[in-house]
């Protein structure tokens, strides 16, 4: 009887609040958690895709079932992990906590992940707005949304994630990525950033919480290219991870098994490219982050075929030779003297064979391209790995290091051999430049340092370009302090100058590739060319070089203030878009075609002013309602 009353009393109430429904939107909701309870009884939504996720009433976040992503269109715009509330909420509260601890080893402003979150907020709810407080405060905000803070952020990601951005593709989507990708809102994308979450800086595998990193690159997209951040997407390819930690947490929002290797890798990959360039023919897309393993592979097997880069390989060459022509500027040389300096790379990764290939070919660029040139300018390179100085004795090399394997009875003659250490290394070349792209936080120690002292260069340069913060290789004051006042510094993160006392500033300069990426995709895009060439490449890197005035390379100062990133990005995507042309790769962008970009191309004015004003700027447009 009792049994009977119950049900009676639950179904009038569910009548009754059917009815309310009807009549209140709010109520639908209610209803629907109340029918849920009861009887598992759906509701009808009327929205799919990205706007069920911004309707807080209907959003679940992490826990729409697999069904349910693909019976909304959801598939691909959340991390793959399908969570349950309880994981939910217990991922909330631990991140909630989390507050209370001082955040570690992260930027040194205590206050960055509080401010990122603040900035991401508005981002979520004014795109307009957020871009406009970053453009306008671009040094102070750049080292929040990017590197260092980005770093720390894509750390904590399971715990900060709030709403998705991006979309994410996992080895769970195999044979299904062509069409995922319609799930996206927009019909068109100019730029992805892609990762594997492999390396994020060098902070190692974060597997599927590397997407920040996307975001954080396009973010710069946006302030400094002018990208419309309507067409931007940041993509993360979810093959696994190998980070015990992460497998361990029941938390993790990626897939929990380790990485895919191989064939069944690479088949993830073009699926994942097949798919994005079938929706979007003129996209381009940025790689980031990829172990070195892949990250030289990837780039070999689409360059020829699809406009692509790799940031870390080619965006940091470019950067680094900018850097490395300024510190012989400082020396009060002249350029051309670049084929003789000795240089010194700590690391061997994608970073550090990126680089000194690139300035290879500089320097025998420099020396008339001849093949001698290109051959005898390898010898300018010592590197060293964490295995030490890369020697032709080396077993098992890396194909991609093998160029700049020492020669052992050469290195004998210059008291080195296999395996030496980076300080009896720098002790005995003595050498120009000492580069760091290591990720070992510390690396040019109180000794390294000391040794660099008997540099025969009367001005040394220490590039310490890993990242975040606690990774570079040095910090200014170690080097100013141990090396002397007579250095050039660069640092892949931000540092602040150094008051080397009587007035005089030792700069620091951040050798970061934001300073040449958003120009390089800026560029392709305004050319509308359909490969991204070497020659692009090295007109981005020769732009930014010459960038710099004379008197700014002799008080230490190689690379711009990150305030000008949005004039330097103009100047660098103009190199870009001259260069297709004279390479004939240039086909044109919307109603400018090829022939009309030549004439423009004719004038130094009018191609920057061409992509000046192709540049999106933050502000509002009016609106006018249209019935759909
Ligand atoms: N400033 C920039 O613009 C920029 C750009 C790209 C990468 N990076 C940074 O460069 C670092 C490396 O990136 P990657 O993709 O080449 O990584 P990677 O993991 O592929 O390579 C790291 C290399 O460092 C070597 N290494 C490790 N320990 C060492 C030691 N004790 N001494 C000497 N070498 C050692 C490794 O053997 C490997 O060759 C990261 O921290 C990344 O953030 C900076
Ligand atoms: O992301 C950066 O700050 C630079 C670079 O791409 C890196 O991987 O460290
Ligand atoms: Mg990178």
């Amino acid at each position: 009887m009792s049994n009977f009353y119950n049900q009676t009393r639950a179904a009038s109430s569910l009548m009754r609040r059917l009815k309310r429904s009807l009549i209140n939107p709010t109520a639908v909701s209610r209803a629907r958690c109340f029918t849920t309870a009861e009887g598992h009884r759906p509701s009808l939504v009327h929205k799919r895709s990205l706007d069920i996720l911004h309707d807080p009433w209907f959003n679940k976040g992490t826990a729409f079932s697999m069904t349910e992503r693909d019976r909304l269109d959801l598939r691909g715009l959340l991390p793959p992990n399908v969570m349950s509330s309880e994981q939910q909420i217990e991922r909330f509260m631990v991140d909630l906590k989390r507050l209370e601890v001082q955040a570690r080893d992260g930027p040194s402003d205590p206050n960055a992940l509080a401010k990122w979150r603040i900035l991401n907020r508005l981002h979520d709810r004014n795109e307009t707005m957020y871009y406009k407080v970053l453009i306008a405060n671009i040094e102070e905000y750049a080292p929040i949304v990017y590197t260092p803070t980005v770093g720390l952020v894509c750390q904590n990601y399971s715990g900060l994630f709030r709403r998705p951005r991006g979309m994410y593709f996992s080895a769970e989507d195999r044979g299904e990525m062509m069409s995922m990708v319609y799930n996206w809102p927009a019909d068109q994308v100019d730029m992805i950033v892609v990762t594997d979450g492999s390396r994020i800086l060098g902070l190692g595998d974060l597997g599927v919480q590397g997407i920040g990193i996307a975001i954080g690159k396009l973010d710069l997209y946006v302030a400094a290219a002018g990208i419309n951040p309507q067409r931007v997407l940041p993509v993360m390819i979810d093959v696994g991870t190998n980070n015990e930690k992460l497998l361990k947490n029941p938390l993790y929002l990626g897939l929990q098994q380790h990485r895919l290797d191989g064939d069944e890798y690479i088949a993830v990959i073009d699926e994942f490219m097949e798919a994005v360039f079938t929706r979007w023919p003129n996209v381009i897309v940025q790689f980031e982050d990829f172990q070195s393993k892949w990250a030289f592979k990837l780039l070999q097997r689409y360059r020829n075929a699809h406009r692509m880069f790799n940031d870390d390989v080619q965006g940091t060459a470019g950067v680094a030779i900018a850097g490395l022509l300024g510190a012989v500027r400082a020396q009060g040389r002249p350029m051309i003297d670049f084929p003789k300096q000795k240089i010194v790379v700590a690391g061997a990764g994608s970073a550090g064979i990126g680089v000194v290939n690139a300035a290879r070919k500089t320097m025998a660029r420099m020396l008339g391209n001849t093949e001698h040139a290109f051959d005898s300018a390898k010898s300018q390179f010592w590197v060293v790995d964490a295995n030490g100085l890369i020697t032709d004795e080396r077993e098992n090399i890396d194909p991609d290091a093998l160029p700049f394997a020492r020669n052992t009875n050469e290195a004998g003659r210059q008291g080195l051999r296999e395996g030496s250490s980076l300080v009896e290394v720098v002790r005995q070349v003595r050498p120009d430049v000492l580069l760091g792209l290591s990720g070992v936080g510390g690396l040019f120690s109180k000794e390294v340092l000391e040794a660099l002292k008997g540099s025969t260069s009367a001005k040394p340069a220490i590039f310490a370009m890993s990242n975040p913060t606690k990774n570079a290789e040095c910090t200014p004051e170690e080097a100013f302090s141990i090396v002397g006042d007579n250095i050039i510094f660069a640092s892949g993160s931000p540092f602040r100058d150094v008051d080397l006392g009587n007035g005089q500033i030792g700069h620091s300069n951040q050798g970061n590739n934001m300073y040449l990426f958003p120009g390089i995709g800026l560029g392709t895009l305004l050319s509308g060319s359909r490969i991204i060439s070497d020659g692009m490449l090295q007109a981005a890197a020769e732009h930014l070089a010459a960038y710099i005035t004379e008197d700014e390379v002799l008080k230490g100062m190689i690379f711009p203030p990150i305030s000008k990133i949005r004039d330097i990005t103009k100047e660098v995507a103009a190199a870009v878009v001259k260069e297709a042309v004279e390479e004939d790769l240039a086909e044109g962008y919307r109603d400018i075609d090829a022939r009309e970009l030549q004439k423009i191309c004719q004038n130094e004015e009018e191609v920057l002013e061409y992509v000046e004003n192709s540049m999106w700027s933050p502000e509002y447009p009016t609106l006018v309602y249209k019935r759909g």
